[in-house]
């Protein structure tokens, strides 16, 4: 956290993308901060610049311009060592391709982040089998990605990205490969995940998703040209969002 209070916060943020006369602007002068908490949902047109502005809050792609700090800390000045160990403590990615790894289990895709982070074998074991639980998923635990249906493997992704307890979730489209009971039991999660206070930043296309969060930020060409607060027009700490084990 800084002074503000904001979990994230870019100054000035541009990113431009190739050479010469193909040079795109895909982020153009952009100023965010997200406070603790905040479960931030951002929309825009195919081509406007979203995953690239999370891909810069995450530390996975560097400003051409900009400050991006994280809880306090300067992160795109950072060598890419530093980049990389503050990656695996402080951001949990989700894909929309889920990006997990084949060969590993389900329990063993989640214990990977708390491995590389230096806990224990037994400490990673007893966190990815907590995690899964929360995602409903204690019943697949030893299945293979490819025996999971598509909304269970978000849901390894999600407990995967919970697994260092980082100051920020990052979600590039998490429901878009996903039918709409699949996408349900995302958005529980989600829900689940804002009423415990973590920090959300959901990239994505879908209204439903959208609806459900604290803040709605609109893009185009690179810009914010809409940032609405949802606050108050959903009730939080929703009970019995649980309950999705299958
Ligand atoms: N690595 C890259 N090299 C060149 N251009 C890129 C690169 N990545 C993104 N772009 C361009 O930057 C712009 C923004 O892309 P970005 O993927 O951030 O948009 P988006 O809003 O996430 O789109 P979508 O909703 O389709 O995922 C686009 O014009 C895209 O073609």
């Amino acid at each position: 956290m800084n002074e503000s209070g904001a979990v994230v916060r870019v100054r000035d943020l541009v990113k431009e993308h190739g050479q010469g006369e193909s040079r795109v602007r895909a982020v153009d002068e952009v100023g965010l901060e997200v406070p603790e908490g905040q479960m931030l949902a951002v929309m825009g047109p195919s081509g406007c610049g979203k995953s690239t502005l999370l891909h810069m809050l995450g530390g996975l792609e560097r400003p051409t311009r900009g400050e991006v700090w994280l809880a306090g800390q300067r992160i795109d000045t950072l060598s890419e060592r530093a980049l990389a160990r503050m990656r695996r403590r402080s951001v949990g990615f989700v894909f929309q391709a889920f990006h997990l790894v084949e060969e590993l289990s389900a329990t063993e895709n989640v214990e990977l982040p708390a491995l590389l982070a230096g806990r224990s074998p037994r400490q990673a074991r007893r966190c990815a089998s907590a995690l899964l639980e929360r995602v409903g998923l204690t019943a697949r635990a030893r299945h293979l990605p490819s025996e999971l249906s598509g909304g269970q493997r978000q849901r390894v992704a999600i407990a995967r990205a919970l697994a260092n307890q980082p100051l920020v979730v990052l979600a590039d489209e998490p429901t878009g490969n996903l039918d709409s009971a699949a996408t349900l039991d995302i958005l529980r999660i989600f829900e689940e995940l804002r009423s415990a206070g973590q920090t959300l930043v959901i990239v994505t296309h879908d209204e439903r998703v959208a609806a459900n969060a604290d803040r709605l930020i609109s893009m185009r060409d690179g810009m914010f040209v809409d940032d609405t607060s949802l606050a108050g027009s959903h009730p939080r700490g929703l009970g019995g969002l649980i309950g999705l084990e299958g």
